[in-house]
């Protein structure tokens, strides 16, 4: 522990001596805004399908008639617009706040993209600015009665990620990761980064598990054995699902059609987040 200044604003330290809170990066809500839950969906790296996983558990909490927003947090690689089939631009109030989209069942989104001139525009922006977009998606926007807001983080364990976990009150996390990653120690990083921060780690969901063969059913893991329940037994989380390789879910998103995919596959989670 490091000897104590007196000066608490810039310490860390919890000791008894601390005579003011420490310095709280919280960004407020809008003053109109209410939203009951928010859950952050990280990855350890990019590509692993955390917008995937995000897009199907807002769906799965409007199918359970629970009002659910997207915050797209994934700024410089968005992909819940298209997912969605949102391609309108957004629009704001008169006092310059934010008005999400809506998609064709309700879910309330916003996004870069939702913003962009060209939806093929490159995001080019450094760590702060990208920071700061994500701050603003959350207290300077209309987030109108949400029972569950999802925000699809910026992917990996650097800067903007953590501005995210300081700036949200996340309620808890969902770990996104493949089979490959769950060998290696990047989902690792992504658990203890949370854990350091002290977010509540809802659970992992494993993507692209396996494939089923379309003739017999069967499961393939064409990645190999998978590692998730080990990880979650070392970390005592629960395993929230595996979800395959599906043609139809890529199509789905592609056609911007996610909201009509008939399987459920992360449905029955949402009672436990
Ligand atoms: N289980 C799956 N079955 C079929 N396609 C999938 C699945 N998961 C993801 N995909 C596809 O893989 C691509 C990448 O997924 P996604 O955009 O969700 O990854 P991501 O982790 O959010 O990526 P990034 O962090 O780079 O933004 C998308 O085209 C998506 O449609």
């Amino acid at each position: 522990m490091s000897e104590c200044t007196h000066d608490c604003s810039s310490c860390s330290e919890s000791c008894s001596d601390r005579t003011q809170s420490q310095t709280d990066f919280m960004e407020p809500l809008y003053k109109d805004s209410s939203v009951k839950k928010v859950i952050g969906v990280v990855s350890g790296k990019g590509g692993v399908g955390k917008s995937m996983t995000t897009a199907l558990l807002a769906v799965a909490a409007n199918r359970k008639g629970l009002h659910a927003a997207i915050l797209d947090g994934d700024v410089t690689g968005p992909s819940i617009p298209q997912a969605f089939g949102l391609h309108e631009r957004l629009l704001g109030n008169q006092e310059g706040i934010i008005l999400p989209a809506l998609t064709n069942f309700g879910i309330e989104v916003v996004s870069v993209n939702l913003m962009l001139e060209e939806e093929t525009q490159p995001v080019i922006w450094r760590g702060p600015v990208v920071a700061d977009v994500v701050k603003q998606f959350w207290g300077k926007t209309l987030w109108r009665d949400i029972d569950v807001m999802f925000v699809d983080m910026p992917p990996g364990t650097g800067e903007v990620p953590l501005t995210v976990f300081q700036s949200v009150p996340l309620d808890g996390i969902v770990v996104v990761a493949t089979p490959q990653d769950l060998v290696g120690m990047i989902v690792e990083k992504a658990v203890n980064m949370a854990k350091m921060m002290n977010i509540r780690i809802l659970g992992i969901v494993e993507n692209m598990s396996y494939i089923k063969c379309p003739d017999c059913g069967k499961e393939i893991s064409i990645f190999g054995e998978s590692h998730i329940d080990g990880i979650a037994d070392k970390y005592q989380i629960p395993v929230l699902g595996k979800l395959p390789i599906d043609p139809k879910l890529t199509k789905a998103c592609d056609e911007g059609l996610i909201e009509d995919v008939e399987e459920l596959y992360l449905d029955g989670v949402i009672e436990t987040l």
